[in-house]
C-alpha cells in the first residue's frame, strides 16, 4: 500500500482532538451551561478573543452558553478617576448611591456591550442585558456579620446598596437562548424597593446557574483555582471541603463569594461547579472537551 497521500502527523493530531470531542458533544448537545467572567480575566485582548471564539463555538454545537460578567477592577479603577474611595468587605464592595450609579455604568454600559462586540467579532450574536431587564433579577439588600479582629466578636456592617438575588425570572434567558442569540448578563438588578443594587458577579451568576439547572458553571478567573497554603491547585473539593480552608484562612478576599456561589449552586441542582484559570487560551474549551481537567472542581 502507497502511505504517501497521508495527512501530516500534525493534521491527524486535529482529527483526532476532534473526535475526542465527540462523546462530550453528543453529551451536552441541549444543556445549558453558565460562564462567570471575571473582571480580571478580561484584561487581555488576545484571551478576551480565545473567551468569545469559545462561547460561540459552545452554541454552535448546540449547548446554550449564558455569560455573567464581571467588572470589579474596571469599577475600581473609574472609582479612582472620579476621586471616589472604595473599600471592601469580605470580597464585596461597599456600595454608596453613587457608587451604585457608577457601578451600572461601567457594568452594564461599558463591559456589557464590549462582551457584546467581542462575541460578534467571533460571528455570534449575543444580547446585553442587565439583571433589571425584562425583570430577570430581583435583589434585596445585603447585611453581613463580620468578625471584629480588636474585639473577636461579630458585627454588623451596613454594605450599601449591595444586593443578593432573591428571584431569578429566566424567561428571558429562554427567550434569547432560543432564538439563537447568547444572553450576556451585567451583575445589577432591582430591589423590590425600587433602588438599583450592585450584585458580586459571582454571586449574579451562581442564583442564574441555579434557576436555570446548568449542566455546568465555570468561573473564569485569573488564578490557577482554589490554592492551598502552600500555593498547589486543589482540583477537587466538597462543601466540607470549602468550610475547613475557609476556617483556616486559606480562601480568603474575592474567592470567599466564589467558593460560597459554587457550594450554592451544586446545592441547588447544578451538576458541577468549575473555578478556571482565565488566563490560559480556551480554558473552557479544554475543561469541557478534552480528557484533562483543570481548575477546581466543586461537587456535592
Ligand atoms: N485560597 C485561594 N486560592 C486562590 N485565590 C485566592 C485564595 N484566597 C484568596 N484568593 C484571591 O481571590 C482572587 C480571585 O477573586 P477575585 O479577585 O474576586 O476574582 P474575579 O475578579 O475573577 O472574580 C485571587 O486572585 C486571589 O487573590
Ligand atoms: C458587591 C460587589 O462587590 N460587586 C462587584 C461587582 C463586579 C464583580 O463582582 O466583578 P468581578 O467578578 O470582576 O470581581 C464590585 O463592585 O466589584
Amino acid at each position: 500500500m502507497n502511505l504517501d497521500h497521508l495527512p501530516d502527523p500534525a493534521m491527524l493530531a486535529k482529527a483526532e482532538t476532534l473526535t475526542e470531542a465527540l462523546p462530550y458533544l453528543q453529551r451536552y448537545a441541549g444543556q445549558t451551561f453558565v460562564v462567570k467572567y471575571g473582571g480580571h480575566a478580561m484584561g487581555d485582548p488576545e484571551l478576551a478573543r480565545d473567551f468569545a471564539e469559545d462561547v460561540v463555538l459552545l452554541k454552535a454545537v448546540g449547548i446554550n452558553p449564558v455569560v455573567v460578567h464581571g467588572g470589579g477592577p474596571q469599577i475600581g479603577a473609574m472609582l479612582k478617576k472620579l476621586g471616589v474611595e472604595t473599600q471592601f468587605v469580605n470580597g464585596l464592595r461597599v456600595t454608596d448611591a453613587e457608587t451604585a450609579r457608577i457601578a451600572e455604568m461601567v457594568l452594564a454600559g461599558s463591559i456589557n456591550k464590549e462582551i457584546v462586540s467581542w462575541i460578534a467579532g467571533a460571528g455570534g450574536r449575543a444580547t446585553g442585558i442587565s439583571g433589571k431587564d425584562a425583570g430577570l433579577v430581583t435583589a434585596r439588600k445585603v447585611g453581613r456579620e463580620t468578625a471584629d479582629p480588636l474585639q473577636g466578636i461579630e458585627r454588623h456592617v451596613d454594605l450599601g446598596f449591595v444586593g443578593e438575588p432573591v428571584a431569578v425570572d429566566r424567561r428571558i434567558l429562554d427567550t434569547l437562548s432560543a432564538a439563537g442569540i447568547i444572553p450576556v448578563v451585567a451583575p445589577i438588578a432591582m430591589g423590590a424597593d425600587g433602588h438599583t443594587y450592585n450584585i458580586n458577579a459571582d454571586t449574579m451568576a451562581g442564583a442564574i446557574a441555579a434557576e436555570l439547572k446548568a449542566a455546568r458553571f465555570f468561573l473564569l478567573t485569573d488564578v490557577a483555582g482554589v490554592l492551598d497554603k502552600s500555593g498547589a491547585l486543589v482540583s477537587d473539593l466538597d462543601p466540607a471541603g470549602i468550610e475547613a480552608l475557609k476556617a483556616d484562612g486559606t480562601i480568603s478576599g474575592g474567592m470567599i463569594p466564589k467558593v460560597e456561589t459554587c457550594v450554592n449552586a451544586v446545592e441547588q441542582g447544578v451538576d458541577a461547579a468549575v473555578i478556571l484559570d482565565g488566563r490560559i487560551p480556551h480554558a473552557m474549551l479544554l475543561e469541557i472537551f478534552t480528557r484533562q481537567g483543570a481548575g477546581t472542581l466543586v461537587h456535592r
